[in-house]
């Protein structure tokens, strides 16, 4: 039988034009035809969103056309490399109301067919900043030894704009208040001068403006929206575009005619640039010329603090005990430490009783899944007596491979391990450079695949220092 989803494209190329039919029905295969089911592939999610909000009526109903009955489609994500990404098939079956709440709940929340309206127009001068929450201000972020950094980058980057922090690059893990910090330079920049024209938004919706613009022919407004009118470009979750060509492309054009315009660019990843795979070098490059800061697991004072402060502005009273006991038990990011305060408050009030530290326990103790974190420390410790080395050595410069392979066995550990960004490490290796610890990272990854001893080494590490 003929490909019976071929024959479909081939109905459906005429009825469109050539770019949008290139760009987001032709990735589109098939796996296999179960029945009325055609099972499809897309090269990546978010072209599979696409197709389905945009294109799937069309092809459902050219599908009906040509064969008289009706079918359903599922669409799996496979990656460009070659690995199904998601694992599980999900299955969108033709009934306009499951399609259009899927629309509701993907990354498209304007009308069917239209992109997120709030920023398909050029900030004006003297309007607040579209998309930033009001409470992400700088007065209301706690700084403490593990963002500290960050904190004061992005307030010197709001200080002066453009000048010494240009791009400010804040990166680190979930929760971390990156996207707080964020919007915090976003308010102040807009408190001293309300005619600076302050664009916000996430690395993704960029991106679908971007390929909106393609489709609609509007690359004028899009550019003049980023790279004419707009005077500071705050954008969350850089990592989203790698491996996205033409959309690094127009992020690279927008990049350069800002910052050759001395206009203030501040970007949050969850790694450094040169851990993106997929990213163009020289974006990479370049989102490395300013200061790249990062945002770390809060120490306990500050995780104190960040509790108490929440309490206060929420008019909740609670003793130094309590907010110690919620600090304890909650140490994997501050959104978990939010939603464990909430918690326990919220049963504190059902149940009308007092909050007290073996309360907190009570409705903490059965949630948290944090783990006692691997430190550095430990990494070293455990390294240093398995190869019979000392600590002293990996964190000297000595090169001798007896030692050197070690201490990058050591570095790579305490990038898998502790959740230490790679400048951190990099100090606590004797004051290295984060490049160092990178490529004892990347040279401990493909080591690992050809040399059994290595590879052996670093599990039996591994499992001894994730037991601990
Ligand atoms: N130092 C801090 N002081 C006060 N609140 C904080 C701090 N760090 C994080 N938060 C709060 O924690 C929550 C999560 O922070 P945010 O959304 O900025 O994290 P993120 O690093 O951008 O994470 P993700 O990568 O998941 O988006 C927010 O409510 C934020 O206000």
């Amino acid at each position: 039988m003929a490909d019976i989803w071929s024959e479909a494209l081939d109905g459906l190329e005429p009825r469109l034009d050539r770019q949008t039919f290139d760009m987001w029905l032709r990735p589109i295969r098939l796996a296999r035809v179960e029945g009325n089911l055609l099972q499809l592939r897309a090269p990546n999610r978010f072209l599979k969103e696409w197709f389905e909000t945009h294109y799937l009526d069309l092809a459902l109903d050219e599908l009906e056309l040509r064969h008289e009955r009706k079918f359903e489609v599922a669409i799996e994500v496979v990656e460009e490399a070659g690995e199904a990404t998601r694992g599980q098939l999900e299955v969108v079956v033709d009934h306009p109301a499951t399609r259009s709440s899927e629309i509701s709940h993907g990354r498209d929340s304007g009308a069917a067919g239209e992109q997120p309206s709030a920023y398909r127009v050029s900030p004006r001068r003297g309007a607040p900043p579209r998309g930033l929450h009001p409470r992400y201000r700088f007065d209301s972020f706690i700084k403490g030894a593990s963002n500290e950094l960050a904190a004061s980058a992005a307030m010197a980057a709001a200080d002066e704009p453009g000048t010494r922090f240009n791009p400010l690059f804040i990166y680190g893990g979930v929760g971390l208040g990156k996207t707080h910090l964020l919007h915090g330079v976003g308010h102040e920049l807009h408190r001293k001068d309300p005619n600076l024209r302050i664009v916000y938004l996430s690395a993704e919706q960029f991106m679908n403006e971007f390929v909106t613009a393609v489709r609609n022919n509007e690359f004028d407004e899009f550019r003049a929206r980023y790279r004419r009118d707009c005077d500071c470009l705050l954008i969350d979750d850089i990592q989203f575009i790698a491996g996205r060509d033409r959309t690094m492309d127009e992020f690279f054009h927008v990049f350069n005619a800002l910052y050759e315009a001395g206009k203030q660019i501040v970007v949050t990843a969850d790694r450094v640039p040169a851990d993106m795979a997929g990213m163009e070098e020289r974006l990479t490059s370049r989102l490395n010329w300013g200061l790249v800061a990062d945002v770390q697991l809060p120490d306990l004072e500050t995780r104190i603090a960040i509790v108490q402060t929440k309490a206060a502005r929420d008019d909740m009273e609670l003793s130094p005990e309590v907010a110690l006991s919620i600090a304890e038990l909650v140490r994997s990011n501050v959104r978990e430490l939010e939603g464990a305060l909430l918690r326990v408050t919220a049963f504190a009030q059902l149940r009308g009783v007092e909050i007290d530290p073996a309360f907190v326990r009570s409705v903490l103790g059965k949630t948290t899944t944090d783990k006692l974190p691997v430190t550095i420390e430990a990494v070293q410790k455990a390294v240093a007596a398995y190869f019979s080395v000392k600590i002293s050595d990996l964190k000297g410069k000595r090169r001798h491979r007896g030692i050197s392979r070690p201490r990058m066995i050591a570095m790579y550990l305490c990038r898998q391990l502790t959740g230490s960004s790679f400048p951190e490490i990099g100090m606590r290796f004797g004051g290295k450079d984060h490049s160092t610890v990178i490529n004892a990272c990347k040279r401990i990854e493909a080591l690992a695949k050809e040399d059994e001893d290595l590879h052996a080494a670093v599990e039996s590490l591994r499992g001894q220092l994730s037991a601990a």
